[in-house]
């Protein structure tokens, strides 16, 4: 028995390029509402399955760093950053178990266009025996009607209980409406000239603003 195991771990994973208030409040609802003892903020390196940010991961970690000053209850875990090659969410698991052992319950969050593209993730049959995952669905959202995910729904879907209590293995769908931000927004708007002000954190802002960030179109 691991000396973790009356706690929980959840991680939110991202580019952040920037990070927003649409992630901070997911992050922030999901750690109070399924009563995670921790809640870690997960920059991706090199993101596998997209273009290359367009700023690099330091700056994109020092922008969560600046936005998460103010919020103990979020933590930044930059271990991504240190790992060179494409980012896989499988081997920043499977780094986790080996340091916290195999018995805290651990949940990767995302939302659900993501679990929807899960069958491309590398090694993604392995991350059920790794984690959860918490999947956010904005209220009215469909089941897939059949494929892989649809299989994957009907046999790992889990209640609060489950994600609290089992290591990993469970899917939990949280309906959730989120806020209308997009890091692609707030970047066309920038190199547009408007301003991204009441999106993000002022300290983000500020920072963008000093170092001149996003000011060409990608
Ligand atoms: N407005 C939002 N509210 C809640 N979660 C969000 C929001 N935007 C993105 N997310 C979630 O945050 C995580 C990281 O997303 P990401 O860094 O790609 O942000 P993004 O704003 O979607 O960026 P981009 O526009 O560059 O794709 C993903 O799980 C994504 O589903
Ligand atoms: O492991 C993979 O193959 C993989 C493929 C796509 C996305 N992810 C992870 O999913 C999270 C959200 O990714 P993104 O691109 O929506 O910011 C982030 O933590 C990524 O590292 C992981």
């Amino acid at each position: 028995m691991s000396s973790h195991s009356s706690k929980t771990l959840a991680l939110f994973g991202g580019t952040f390029d920037p990070i927003h208030f649409g992630h901070l409040r997911m992050a922030l609802e999901l750690k109070q509402v399924l009563a995670f003892d921790e809640m870690r903020l997960l920059p991706s390196h090199q993101p596998a399955h997209r273009a290359a940010p367009g700023v690099t991961a330091e700056k994109r970690r020092d922008m969560l760093a600046l936005a998460l000053e103010d919020c103990p209850e979020l933590v930044l875990d930059a271990r991504e950053l240190l790992r060179a090659g494409p980012t896989y969410t499988v081997d920043t698991l499977e780094e986790l178990r080996s340091e916290l052992g195999t018995e805290l319950p651990i949940s990767f969050c995302m939302g659900m266009d993501s679990l929807l593209g899960l069958p491309s993730w590398h090694r993604w049959q392995r991350l059920l025996e790794l984690a959860h995952l918490v999947v956010v669905a904005r209220p009215g959202w469909e089941m897939p009607a059949s494929g892989q995910v649809a299989d994957l729904l009907a046999a790992h879907r889990g209640e609060l209980a489950d994600i609290q209590q089992q290591p990993a293995g469970k899917i939990l769908v949280q309906e959730r409406r989120l806020l209308p931000i997009s890091a692609t927004d707030i970047r066309n708007q920038i190199h547009s000239g408007r301003s991204p002000q009441f999106l993000l954190p002022e300290r983000v802002l500020d920072y963008i603003q000093s170092q001149g960030l996003y000011q060409q179109e990608r």
